[in-house]
């Protein structure tokens, strides 16, 4: 399948932003809301946003389809200018917002299938991709009912499916997985994953599902009180912040001495509470067995080990002092990545 540099007819970025920034006005306060973004999304990447509520993730992705205007800086989308050419910007992108799309007295097979026919496709190709769409978000059997009667997970999944109707070079997904359900959360990664594998769509998208951007995205941007913090991929953010390991002693005594020794280890950075040390290295599962063996020769033994690869929940708290988690909606979802 062709990559979408040939389709948006550019080997550059395909999103760039400089000094992008949005403020909002609230009971005369000023909310920076976005402050000072410089990025650059080159063609087929597969980006996540991620950041707690309030970040900032939405305002970015309604500047970048033209949906507000910043307050200063530019942003280039498909290489328009996203306040004077927005036209030009909206034919290149999908946009899939955080709010219901469908006209609710509708039937959702039709909604599909209406979108479909607006954006080109012959009435036999948008029968099958409507048919290939219901089928992956588990819409088929409620397709025949007004959009109104269906639940919120059915429309929020109905949604997501319009938006992926056109196949556009760009697409923006605004929390698309919040409000489903395990199960299609699932069936919205492998679609979203086969768009950008197989036809090179360029995709941004905001969560706060860390599993859902470790899983899903190539490159993760942590984005915190309207700035990035962090952009790399899921893997390299965890590994240079290194495994956790956690050891427990018979005593306070034995948890200082052996602090002392687990000090030793290459780049560790050490925390003692008690009888429990905990040490956070590049290479701590390496080091782990060495560092038993030298405890336990020097009369501290470990009486608790636990070895824990970094998730990108720790990269956050490392980066921020704060826990996303605590911003998540269902906590006992996410499972450690
Ligand atoms: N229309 C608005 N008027 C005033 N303040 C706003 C408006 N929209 C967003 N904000 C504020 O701007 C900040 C960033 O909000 P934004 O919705 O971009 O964050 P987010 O990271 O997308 O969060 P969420 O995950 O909750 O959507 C927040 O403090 C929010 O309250």
């Amino acid at each position: 399948m062709e990559k979408n540099t040939s389709r948006t007819g550019s080997s550059g970025p395909v999103i760039r932003t400089s000094g992008l920034t949005r403020h909002y006005t609230r009971n005369k306060q000023t909310i920076e809301a976005v402050r000072g973004l410089d990025l650059e999304v080159a063609a087929g990447e597969l980006v996540a946003f991620l950041g707690p509520n309030g970040a900032g993730k939405s305002t970015t992705l309604r500047m970048l389809t033209t949906l507000i205007a910043p307050t200063s800086g530019t942003a280039e989308v498909a290489g328009h200018d996203v306040v004077r050419e927005r036209a030009a910007v909206r034919r290149s992108i999908g946009y899939v917002g955080q709010g219901n799309a469908a006209g609710h007295q509708f039937r959702g097979r039709d909604e599909v299938m209406s979108q479909a026919r607006a954006h080109g496709l012959s009435r036999q190709d948008a029968r099958a991709r409507t048919e290939e769409l219901l089928e992956a978000f588990d819409l088929t059997e409620h397709a025949d009912r007004p959009v109104a009667r269906l639940s919120g997970g059915q429309r929020r999944r109905l949604d997501v499916a319009i938006g992926l109707v056109q196949e556009p070079p760009i697409l923006f997904l605004d929390e698309p997985s919040t409000g489903l359900d395990p199960q299609n959360r699932v069936n919205l990664q492998e679609q979203v994953r086969r768009l950008n594998a197989e036809l090179g769509t360029t995709i941004v998208l905001t969560t706060h599902y860390l599993e859902e951007a470790d899983a899903l995205a190539g490159r993760v941007i942590v984005i915190d009180h309207g700035q990035v913090i962090a952009d790399d991929s899921a893997a390299a953010l965890k590994s240079a912040l290194g495994d956790l390991v956690a050891m427990d002693f018979a005593s306070a005594d034995a948890a200082r001495a052996a602090a002392e020794r687990a000090d030793r280890v290459a780049g560790a950075q050490v925390v003692v509470t008690g009888s429990h040390v905990e040490l956070r290295a590049a290479f701590g599962r390496d080091a782990a067995p060495g560092l038993v063996a030298d405890l336990a020769a020097a009369g501290t033994p470990v009486i608790r080990l636990e070895v824990v690869g970094p998730t990108l929940d720790d990269v956050f708290l490392n980066l921020t002092g704060r826990s996303l988690r605590e911003n998540q909606s269902t906590p006992s979802e996410g499972a450690a990545a």
